[in-house]
């Protein structure tokens, strides 16, 4: 099994992740909160209440779950391509695989990835939601002070099924949506590169940052829920499934609810995931 795909997916995931947390922190707040008039409203009043600070609430935990995701992602999505079509990742350049065998090996990569990303995913969304300032002598402190206080606290009051909570959610939002994300990127990659030949930068960052685009346009309906079920019983409603989540979300602020998030999940995914494959192509040819 080659491990380069499983390097190049952290390093990349890593740099991908760090640019675009400020904008993944005011997502997560738009889709949990409804103190918030737009983006920058949200993107103000952190500012003001929590200072610069404020935008990297929660991205500690990432940084190193980034490490375990992205390398499952793109390691399990290069692996199946192989399995499916017995070519390494410089071989599929001159031997395209069919799309159906890219969105079958992202689809997977995509559900084996959930189940590494939902504990990491529940603490930094429980972190991103804590709007309280930095703590100071008498102000009101916030519930968790720091991601493994975080953690411990859910195992204490929630038990160890509470760390897994919305990772139902997130398996359906990821599973799709990531054989999405790869589709689009080889359609776009092939589309602007002579057969035969490795795509140039320009059109991996354009692929790419599309790519995350599009699978991010897909997956917003259920991130929203997903949030949703992870913040359940905190702030939030207490919902009975994904089901009474979505329908009681509805019912109360109508069908625009499932797009909460839209506009700056799009403006975030560009620049990332043009950065996340940028480096994980330049990281294979120089491997
Ligand atoms: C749920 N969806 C749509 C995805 N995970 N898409 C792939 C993008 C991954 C990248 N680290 C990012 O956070 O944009």
């Amino acid at each position: 099994m080659p491990v380069e795909e499983f390097v190049a997916g952290w390093i990349s995931g890593a740099l991908g992740l760090i640019l675009g947390h400020p904008f993944d922190t005011i997502k997560v707040r738009l889709q949990s909160q409804n103190k918030y008039r737009g983006i920058l409203d949200c993107a103000v009043q952190t500012y003001q209440h929590e200072s610069i600070l404020g935008f990297f609430k929660g991205m500690s935990f990432p940084i190193v779950s980034i490490a375990i995701v992205n390398s499952v992602l793109f390691g399990i999505y290069s692996n199946v391509l192989l399995v499916l079509t017995s070519t390494t990742h410089q071989e599929r350049r001159s031997q395209p695989p069919s799309y159906t065998n890219v969105f079958i090996a992202g689809c997977t990569g995509g559900f084996v990835q959930a189940y590494f990303l939902a504990p990491f995913d529940l603490v930094k969304v429980r972190l991103q939601n804590q709007t309280e300032p930095r703590a100071q002598l008498g102000s009101l402190q916030p519930r968790y002070r720091g991601p493994l206080h975080c953690v411990s606290s859910i195992l204490r009051k929630e038990g160890p099924q509470g760390l897994l909570r919305g990772s139902g959610t997130l398996m359906l939002r990821d599973t799709p949506t990531l054989g999405i994300y790869f589709v689009t990127y080889e359609w776009l990659c092939r589309q602007y590169t002579p057969k035969g030949q490795n795509p140039s930068s320009a059109t991996v960052l354009v692929a790419g940052g599309c790519a995350g685009i599009a699978s991010w346009v897909a997956a917003t309906p259920l991130d929203v829920i997903k949030c949703r079920m992870q913040m359940a019983g905190l702030k939030g409603q207490v919902y009975h499934g994904v089901l009474d989540c979505m329908v009681s979300s509805a019912r109360q602020e109508g069908p625009g609810v499932f797009f909460r998030g839209l506009t700056i999940n799009s403006a975030r995914a560009f620049p990332v995931n043009a950065v996340t494959f940028l480096s994980y192509e330049y990281l294979l040819r120089c491997w």
